[in-house]
């Protein structure tokens, strides 16, 4: 069997008058992420890591933040077009591991619905996506709450 690796990092601030979205979970929050599409930087991380494993590149070559047909994009489809992306060249994922770090809100009563997102996008068993959350120690500008950070790791595998 063959296995690839891949890892992803993403980062969005947080604005007022935007929703929160990671991992196609709406979570209630006093500010929200700013971008291109939805914004949604777990769902970004995970992407850039499965194209990593497979040395295809980066979101913004497939969605370019420039193109106005993603404006406001649901992040979860894309992450459907990633995934039809990787299939089609017979790779599977395998698992994924990944770590929010936002100093508010508390993700940890939202996890599990981001689980079961991607789990349902992906055709995957919820329990081969970890999803974890941390602050930053009031560190920094993720410590600051002026923008809330996402790594990702990727395990797909063929064969
Ligand atoms: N935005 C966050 C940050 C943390 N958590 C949970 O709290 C635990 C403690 O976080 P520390 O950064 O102080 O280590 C952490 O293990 C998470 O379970 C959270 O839910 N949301
Ligand atoms: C998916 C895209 C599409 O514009 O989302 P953005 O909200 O611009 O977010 P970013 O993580 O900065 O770049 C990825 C883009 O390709």
């Amino acid at each position: 069997m063959n296995i690839r690796i891949g890892n992803g990092y993403d980062i969005h601030r947080l604005v007022p008058d935007r929703p929160l979205i990671l991992g196609g979970v709406n979570i209630p929050h006093d500010l929200g992420l700013l971008g291109h599409s939805d914004a949604d930087a777990l769902t970004h991380a995970i992407m850039d890591a499965m194209l990593g494993a497979l040395s295809l590149g980066d979101i913004g070559h497939y969605f370019p933040p420039s193109d106005p047909k993603w404006a406001g994009a649901d992040s979860l489809l894309l992450l459907q077009q990633v995934d039809q992306l990787i299939k089609a060249r017979g790779w599977h994922t395998g698992n994924i591991d990944s770590v929010i770090v936002a100093e508010k809100p508390k993700m940890k009563p939202h996890l599990g619905a981001m689980q079961e997102k991607i789990a349902r996008t992906l055709q995957i068993n919820r329990d081969h996506i970890g999803i974890k959350a941390t602050t930053n120690e009031k560190l920094g500008p993720v410590g600051r709450q002026e923008g809330i950070a996402v790594y990702a790791v990727v395990l797909l595998f063929r064969g």
